[in-house]
């Protein structure tokens, strides 16, 4: 069993636990619930976005702890302050150290959220616009492409973009008309290794009218350069900013040098 096996296995019987703690109703009676949503699209077209999706994670599977006590508002209101487009917060607790209590506390920040976990399931999507999250992540590599469609409309259906995840050509056919934002992650999330040539090879066999992402392994001005001369409209990026002693000055380090690039 590969590493992702391991945590979708984790997550039905973390999710079907959740279920009988918290009924659907209590999730949809919460204030964050009836809030509006922040488009990422909207956010990652707006000329002279940084395109910057700035993500929250305090470890991985792939590098143990990156900064284990992190302190999620302040440099959530860093990252927002200094101009990224987005917000990811890992809520997954067992792998990566995450907490549905980050996003809830991101949240204070107004600009779009992605709530970033491995969904499978319509509840998930409900705890997540109740957190207030905006954006869901659904990655193909653990769903069949009729799940995607149904949780992606699903997610729609509560307002919530969705940002499908793909990481080989053979997950193409995962795309459809309710996933109109497709990442590709750099990283392979079964043996973990970085190619960012193989996402920029794969991003020519995505339909034109997709907002493209590239995720994972970003660390550099000129990955960022590269992936916007081949069409992409976002960067996501977590690692680089976490493992530095001061993430928000890293942070509006980077993006005026990136800016000054441009
Ligand atoms: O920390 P990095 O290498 O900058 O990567 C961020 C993000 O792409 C990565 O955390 C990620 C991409 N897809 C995921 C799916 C689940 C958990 C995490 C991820």
């Amino acid at each position: 069993m590969n590493i992702l096996d391991t945590i979708i296995e984790h997550k039905r019987k973390e999710v079907a636990a959740r279920k009988q703690q918290t009924a659907y109703k209590a999730l949809e009676a919460t204030a964050a619930f009836q809030q509006p949503v922040r488009l990422l699209s909207a956010s990652l077209e707006q000329p002279g976005s940084t395109g910057i999706i700035a993500e929250f994670k305090r470890k991985s599977p792939s590098r143990g702890f990156i900064n284990k006590d992190a302190d999620v508002t302040a440099i959530t209101e860093a990252y927002t302050k200094y101009g990224a487009a987005a917000l990811s917060v890992l809520t997954d607790e067992n792998f990566f150290g995450g907490a549905a209590a980050d996003l809830i506390t991101a949240r204070k920040n107004d600009i779009p959220i992605l709530r970033k976990d491995f969904i499978v399931d319509e509840y998930q999507i409900v705890e997540a616009r109740s957190f207030g999250a905006d954006i869901i992540l659904l990655i193909a590599a653990c769903l069949t492409p009729a799940e995607v469609e149904r949780l992606a409309l699903f997610a729609a259906s509560l307002g919530l973009e969705t940002i499908l995840e793909l990481h080989a050509e053979a997950e193409l056919e995962h795309v459809c008309d309710a996933t109109k934002i497709v990442g590709i992650n750099n990283r392979d999330l079964k043996t973990f290794s970085v190619d960012l040539e193989r996402s920029l090879k794969m991003a020519e066999k995505i339909p034109a009218d997709k907002i493209k992402i590239a995720e994972s392994g970003i660390d550099k001005i000129e990955d960022i350069l590269l992936f916007r001369r081949n069409g992409f409209k976002g960067f996501l990026i977590g690692e680089y900013f976490m493992r530095q002693e001061n993430p928000p000055v890293a942070f509006a380090d980077f993006v005026s040098r990136l800016k000054k690039e441009a």
